[in-house]
């Protein structure tokens, strides 16, 4: 399928957009998968395709879902996010300018991927012998890096850290936590994220979208129960119950 719409592409029109950087990166894969060869060429696309697939999906859905949870959850904070969008949107539909200035939706959002990483650990393989501290660890080492821990520890985010708070984010990620890089729902460092400003913006428009039109509470039916998969899912779903703004 993906080599299909490629073949349209490539006949027919040229866009900016990240199909077309990933075109354009394949002619100068300088033969990652051996020599530079069309299977070579195509299985460099097809494989960034589902990478950029399988990183961008779930992680921003289940986002949304959450931060919706929560809102449902916290009517106040609903109501302080609505009011925002409506004086920021008015009737139009959102632009990139006016998804800048929700600082309290951004502050939503932040404060939901805090409690509910989609990504619950980041990994690293030592590539040589490394004394981190008074630790020694050894070439080859796999090493986990426990999102949803250094997200919820007392002792980096004080008393409330189990608490939805996204008051917390109100001065940004640096006056929200004494250790600043103990917040990564994106990961760090120069493997971080490669969707992290797309996802921002989508989740911006899927819940000013629906913010503006509805408001919504929780069903007596939800049952809280996350559950880490792949990404920490809902283990039975969340029910809202849904009504005109
Ligand atoms: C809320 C949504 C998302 C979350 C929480 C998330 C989280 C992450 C995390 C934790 C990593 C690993 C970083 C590391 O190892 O340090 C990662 C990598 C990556 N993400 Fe996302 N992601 C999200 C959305 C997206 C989207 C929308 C895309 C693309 C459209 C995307 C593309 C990628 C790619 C390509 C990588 C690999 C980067 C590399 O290895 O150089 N992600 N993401």
């Amino acid at each position: 399928m993906i080599l299909k719409v490629v073949k349209q592409r490539t006949e027919a029109s040229y866009e900016e957009d990240l199909l077309q950087m990933i075109l354009e990166g394949a002619k100068s894969n300088n033969g990652y998968y051996g020599p530079s060869t069309d299977n070579s060429r195509d299985k460099f696309i097809v494989d960034n395709c589902k990478s950029i697939y399988f990183a961008g999906y779930e992680t921003t859905a289940i986002t949304a879902s959450w931060s919706l949870m929560l809102l449902a959850a916290h009517p106040e904070w609903q109501a302080r996010a609505r009011a925002e969008v409506l004086e920021i949107v008015g009737d139009s539909l959102p632009d990139a300018n006016m998804l800048r200035n929700m600082k309290t939706l951004t502050m939503v959002i932040q404060e939901t991927l805090r409690l509910y990483p989609p990504v619950t650990f980041v990994v690293r393989e030592a590539l040589e012998d490394i004394t981190f501290k008074d630790i020694m660890i050894p070439k080859g080492t796999n090493m986990q890096i426990p999102i949803p821990i250094l997200q919820q520890h007392y002792d980096l985010w004080g008393p409330d850290a189990h608490k939805f708070n996204p008051e917390r984010f109100a001065h940004g990620i640096i006056g929200a936590c004494k250790t600043p890089q103990a917040y990564m729902p994106f990961g760090v460092g120069s493997r971080v994220c490669a969707g992290q400003h797309f996802a921002m913006t989508e989740l911006k428009v899927i819940l000013s979208l629906i913010l503006s039109k509805f408001c919504f509470s929780l069903s007596p039916a939800y049952q809280h129960s996350p559950a880490f998969r792949l990404v920490i899912v809902p283990e039975h779903g969340i029910t809202l119950r849904v009504r005109t703004a």
